[in-house]
Order: C-alpha cells, then sequence, then structure tokens
C-alpha cells in the first residue's frame, strides 16, 4: 500500500477546500488504507467505514465545520470524519480503553454532534439542530448520513414525518448499500431496491418538472434556489419516490456514492435548499478492501485482522459463547415446542439465532433495526397463542421498554425476553453496555427475570422462561462462556429460588449473572485471610430468593453483586428485603455506580469498577475492619 501523503497535510474540514475532485478521490483511498491498517490491529466497524469514505470526503470538502453539523448514525461509518477532524494520530488507539470511540462522541471532538450507537436517531437530532437554527436565526447547515437499514427504524420515521410537515431546511444523505448488519429485511428496502432499479430517469424528470411548475410543497426548496441552481438541480433530481415526496421531503435519483465529483455536485446543490431534501447514495460496504467487499458481515464489526487475507486473528476459545449456547439451545426447544417462534431486530448473527432462521424459516422473525415492532409484535404473537422469544442485545431492547411494560408485561403475556450482551461489553462503549436491564424490568409488575451464572444455567433459564405462564427476561453477558457442562434436557427451575455454590459464616456474596465467578474467586481470596465466605448464586433478579436473603443476614456483611447500575438493581432489592425482614447486618451494594462507563476490556473495567475478585475482596476486608 502506498504511503499516504495528501492526509498527511489534513487538519480539519477546511484543508480539504483548495483540493481538486481528483485529489480528493486520492485522499479517499488513503484514508481506507488508514482504516485498514488500524483497524486491522484494533478491530472495529471496517465495512461501513470503508463504504462511507467518499461521502465524508465530498460532504465535508463543501462544509464550514465544525459550524455546520453533520449527525452520523450509530456513528460506526465516521472512520473518515474521525481522520479528516483531527484525530488522525489518535485514531491509532481506536476503541482502545482510554482510546478515541469508535462512534462519534461530542466529548472527544467539536465536529461529532452526537453521541451515537443506537440506530436509526440522527434524524430526529438533525430536525433538533434544525429547528434551534430556526429559533436562533442562524444559518449553518444540518446534514444527517443515515444507512438504509437505520432508515427503516422508527425513530427516523417519525423524524421524516416532522420534517416533511414543518419543511425544515436540512440534507439527509442516505447511504443505501443493501445491507444491514446482513441482508437488509422490509418494504423500505424493497422500494428502494425497486427505485435502484428502475431506469425511466427522464420520464420522472418530466413530471418532476410539470409538478414543480405545479407548485406545492415539494418544490418549496426548489423555488428558494437562484435560476441556475434550479435548473441544475432539476436535471439531477426526480419524483423516484413516491414514499418520501408524498411526505414533502425532496429525494434526488440514486447516485453514485464513490464518485466524488458526482456527490459533490449535488451535494452543493441540495445544501442550497430551504426544505428537507434526501440524497440517495448508492455504496458498496467494504468499498475498497477486497476482503470486506467479499464479505461484508464479517466486516461490519471485527477484531483484529491479517491484512492479506482478512483472516481473524483470534486466540482459540476454550469455550463456546453464550451466544452460541443460546442460540442453540432455541433451537432445542423449537425442536420439541412448535410454538416457539424467534424474533430478532436487525441482529440475527449476533444473537446467535442463524441455526434457527436456518431449521425454522417460518418461525423466524426478522423486524430489521425496529426493536419497538420486536417487543409489540411478540405481545401479539402471544395473544395469537405462540411462545415467542424477543432476543435483543440489552442495550437495545433500551427502545422497547414502552411495549415490554404496556404490551407485554400489563396483558401477562407469554413473551420471553433474551437478553444478550447484558452488561459490560468492552470496546464498543458506554452505549452499549447492557447494565439497565435489571432495572427496567425489575420496576414492572408481572415481570420475571433471570440471570443465569454459567451457560448450563442459561439453557435451564431459557427453559424456564418458556415454561412459564406471563412475560420472562433473562440476561446474559457477551462472549465466552465459563465452561459448564450443559445437560441433556435443560430442566425448570423453581422460581424465586437461589442455589448455595459455596459455604461460609462470615460473609455471604450474594451474586447475580456471571458475578457468581467473580465471587467464588474473591471468596478463595479471603479464605487466605480467615474470612468464610457464603457465595450464593441468586439465579432469580425477580422475584428475589427471600429465604436466601435471610440466611445471608446472619453472617456478618453481606454484598451483593451484579454487573448492572447500583440504582435501582437488583442488589437494592436485596437491601429492601433485608429492611422488610429488620436485618441489621451491615450490607453493601456492588455495581456500576452513577456513571457511565467507558471502553476497553472487560477485565480492565472489571477491575476499575472494584467488580473483579480482587476489588470485591478489598471491600469485603475494608467493611470487615
Ligand atoms: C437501536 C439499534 N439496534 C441495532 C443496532 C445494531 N446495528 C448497528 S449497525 C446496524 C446495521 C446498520 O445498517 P445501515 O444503517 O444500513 O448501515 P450500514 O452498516 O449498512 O452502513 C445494526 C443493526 C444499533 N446500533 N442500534
Ligand atoms: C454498531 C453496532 O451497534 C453493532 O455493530 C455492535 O457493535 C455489535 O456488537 P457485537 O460485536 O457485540 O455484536
Ligand atoms: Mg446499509
Amino acid at each position: 500500500m502506498d504511503v499516504p501523503r495528501i492526509l498527511d497535510a489534513i487538519n480539519s474540514p477546511a484543508d480539504l477546500k483548495v483540493l481538486t475532485n481528483e485529489e480528493l478521490a486520492i485522499l479517499a483511498s488513503e484514508i481506507r488504507q488508514e482504516i485498514v491498517a488500524t483497524t486491522s490491529v484494533t478491530g472495529g466497524h471496517v465495512a461501513s467505514s470503508l463504504g462511507a469514505v467518499d461521502i465524508i470526503v465530498a460532504l465535508e470538502s463543501l462544509l464550514d465545520m465544525p459550524r455546520d453539523r453533520v449527525v452520523f448514525d450509530v456513528g460506526h461509518q465516521s472512520y473518515a470524519h474521525k481522520l479528516l477532524t483531527g484525530r488522525r494520530e489518535a485514531f491509532k488507539t481506536l476503541r482502545t480503553y482510554g482510546g478515541i470511540s469508535g462512534f462519534t462522541k461530542p466529548t472527544e471532538s467539536v465536529y461529532d454532534v452526537h453521541f451515537s450507537g443506537h440506530a436509526s436517531d440522527s434524524l430526529s437530532i438533525a430536525t433538533g439542530l434544525a429547528k434551534a437554527r430556526q429559533l436562533k436565526g442562524t444559518h449553518e447547515k444540518v446534514v444527517a448520513v443515515i444507512g438504509d437499514a437505520s432508515l427503516a427504524g422508527g425513530m427516523a420515521f417519525e423524524a421524516l414525518n416532522y420534517m416533511g410537515n414543518e419543511q425544515l431546511p436540512l440534507v439527509i444523505i442516505l447511504n443505501d448499500n443493501e445491507m444491514s448488519i446482513s441482508r437488509n429485511v422490509g418494504a423500505l428496502m424493497k422500494h428502494l431496491g425497486n427505485i435502484r432499479a428502475n431506469n425511466h430517469y427522464r420520464e420522472a424528470r418530466e413530471s418532476l418538472q410539470e409538478a414543480m411548475e405545479a407548485g406545492g410543497p415539494v418544490t418549496r426548496g426548489f423555488l428558494s434556489l437562484g435560476k441556475n441552481m434550479k435548473e441544475s438541480l432539476k436535471q439531477m433530481v426526480i419524483p423516484h419516490s413516491m414514499l418520501f415526496e408524498a411526505l414533502g421531503i425532496v429525494c434526488t435519483a440514486p447516485i453514485d456514492g464513490h464518485n466524488i465529483a458526482e456527490l459533490r455536485d449535488i451535494l452543493s446543490l441540495v445544501l442550497e435548499m430551504d426544505g428537507p431534501a434526501l440524497v440517495h447514495v448508492v455504496t458498496r460496504k467494504g468499498e475498497g478492501y477486497e476482503p470486506a467487499r467479499r464479505d461484508p458481515e464479517a466486516f461490519h464489526g471485527t477484531g483484529p485482522y491479517d491484512i492479506a487475507t482478512g483472516n481473524a486473528i483470534k486466540k482459540a476459545a476454550k469455550h463456546p459463547t453464550y451466544t452460541e449456547v443460546f442460540g442453540a439451545a432455541l433451537a432445542d426447544e423449537a425442536a420439541h415446542d412448535a410454538d416457539v417462534v424467534a424474533i430478532t431486530a436487525a441482529m440475527t448473527g449476533g444473537t446467535g439465532l442463524k441455526t434457527f432462521a436456518a431449521e425454522f424459516p417460518e418461525r423466524f422473525v426478522d423486524v430489521g433495526i425496529a426493536e419497538e415492532q420486536a417487543v409489540g409484535m411478540a405481545a401479539g404473537l402471544a395473544a395469537g397463542g405462540k411462545k415467542p422469544v424477543a432476543a435483543l442485545y440489552s442495550t437495545f431492547m433500551q427502545r422497547a421498554v414502552d411495549q415490554m411494560i404496556i404490551d407485554c408485561a400489563l396483558p401477562d403475556a407469554n413473551v420471553v425476553f433474551a437478553l444478550d450482551r447484558a452488561g459490560l461489553v468492552g470496546d464498543d462503549g458506554p452505549t452499549h453496555h447492557g447494565v439497565f436491564d435489571m432495572v427496567y424490568m425489575r420496576m414492572v409488575p408481572h415481570m420475571r427475570m433471570l440471570a443465569p451464572s454459567d451457560e448450563a444455567e442459561l439453557a435451564c433459564a431459557l427453559h424456564t422462561a418458556l415454561a412459564l405462564p406471563g412475560p420472562v427476561a433473562l440476561r446474559y453477558p457477551r462472549g465466552e462462556a465459563e465452561g459448564a457442562v450443559l445437560p441433556d434436557r435443560p430442566e425448570v427451575l423453581e422460581v424465586g429460588k437461589s442455589r448455595v455454590v459455596r459455604a461460609g459464616d462470615d460473609v455471604a456474596l450474594l451474586a447475580f449473572g456471571r458475578m457468581v465467578g467473580q465471587a467464588k474467586k474473591a471468596a478463595e481470596l479471603l479464605t487466605a485471610d480467615g474470612i468464610e465466605c457464603r457465595v450464593v448464586d441468586m439465579r432469580w433478579v425477580k422475584p428475589l430468593d427471600e429465604e436466601a436473603i435471610a440466611e445471608a443476614a446472619r453472617t456478618r456483611l453481606v454484598v451483593t453483586l451484579e454487573e448492572g447500575v447500583i440504582s435501582g438493581g437488583a442488589g437494592e432489592g436485596v437491601l429492601e428485603v433485608l429492611a422488610r425482614q429488620g436485618a441489621t447486618v451491615p450490607a453493601v451494594a456492588l455495581g456500576i455506580p452513577d456513571q457511565f462507563v467507558g471502553q476497553g476490556p472487560v477485565s480492565q473495567l472489571f477491575a476499575d469498577l472494584g467488580l473483579d475478585a480482587e476489588g470485591i475482596a478489598t471491600t469485603v476486608r475494608a467493611r470487615l475492619k
């Protein structure tokens, strides 16, 4: 690969202004080399970022940043933006502990507008920025860059509805690569496909001219332009999508998202418009790096890899992941029970559902990036007599808390919430840590929740959740499981019953989920100090095992351990039970304090939070003094 040269001279987007289209294209290829060089070491969202390079170079060469605002949806495609906005050196620390984020982050750079990471929010943020601009009487441009899959999320639709009505001037760059993490799904995706396949540009252009002559909201943006610009734009914009145009949003014909000259031509026009405009840009995920082009799903989010082959560089895993165990267990449940239906919200691979989808295609539902739809639909499936399992990442389930409460819990619907990535996830950082689920599940009447401590417990937790009436959630973490032996057939766990995994009279460690492993290690350390710990795998976050808590109160200290926020979490639940029982034993709840946790290896984050065995032992020693 060539040594980057133009990139060396770029300190901010202002430096792009002197470059020709040809030089910008060379710069784009240098940026791609830089992205590959860094992510081959750090890992990251390679395919999306490579696909968006030309869009970002073209766009930022036209803007006056940071005055003009670019809102990146999810932010996983924003690496070129990072490299153009003074973070070239820091880029080497991408997604590492203490390094720069894999998403946009305003505390990292004035060029970053919002804390991205969750899909489909960019248009709402953009409408807010445009409204604020209107109220202030200022003139900065507002642009949102959003992918085809994220555009189908409910929030994005709600923002389209608002901006079309208000005719807020802002530009949406639709980065259409026909992919979500895997192949995109849904009717909007089909609509975009039809547009791409539509060859009748001439007729469409003519009908747009007629529409413009007739006036109406769609033409308002054009009418604000000067005569020459209006003429040029007429040539480029066609009424090819009744959907957007009916909403009052001007839409361009699909344009080549890897042609910087074409991108700049069109963007420079729509940036002058006086109403909302959508630029339909067709890109290829992984553009410029063959292994990512060949397998964009593997390169959506990847760990370190060998640049020459694209092969992942990873340590051989000793055990399967929790996700893999869940996927196999659910397929097994479905084989025994024809009512089981699995739902994913665009995370088939991430939630371990590929086997299920292949074996039971008619009972597999991918709603796209639409967690509210996933949970609302689960409620409907349950009302129709089925046993839906909504398999969602804990952090994305936050989108559907209302549907969980009103549509599932209130009617006591037989819905299973399988919350993957519960707890700290590592390199994705604060937007992706699944640390709130025990709070939002615990607070809701009728809800029950399990926190399995290993993969055998996970299989039994799933079996239990499917066997019980009413809504049941289970939470399990990202990554390798503990190496427990899986049962031939999972058992139904008794509701609200914990299990003692180590006996001891001095201290009771009441642990939830994988904190049981840390508790066992802490107990080992404390034995050396003559402190004997009882370790309890609490199993149930709700209902809590009150007998086990009463038993714990007979020791000298009760410590609860959870991989979630302390406030409103399981440990606070235990403290409430102790108080109700009139216990006087000192008790402390360990978990995540009232702060957002950064990115980095989970073991490092655990140590920082005092949640590893050492940290737990230190707390116990201090409390017993
Ligand atoms: C609310 C939410 N659900 C799911 C995800 C996981 N996720 C991250 S990127 C992505 C696919 C995005 O596809 P698209 O918007 O088309 O962008 P592309 O990756 O194709 O560039 C998904 C499902 C998320 N970040 N946020
Ligand atoms: C950007 C995004 O939300 C996903 O790509 C996420 O990074 C996936 O995380 P996992 O690696 O845990 O599946
Ligand atoms: Mg896409």
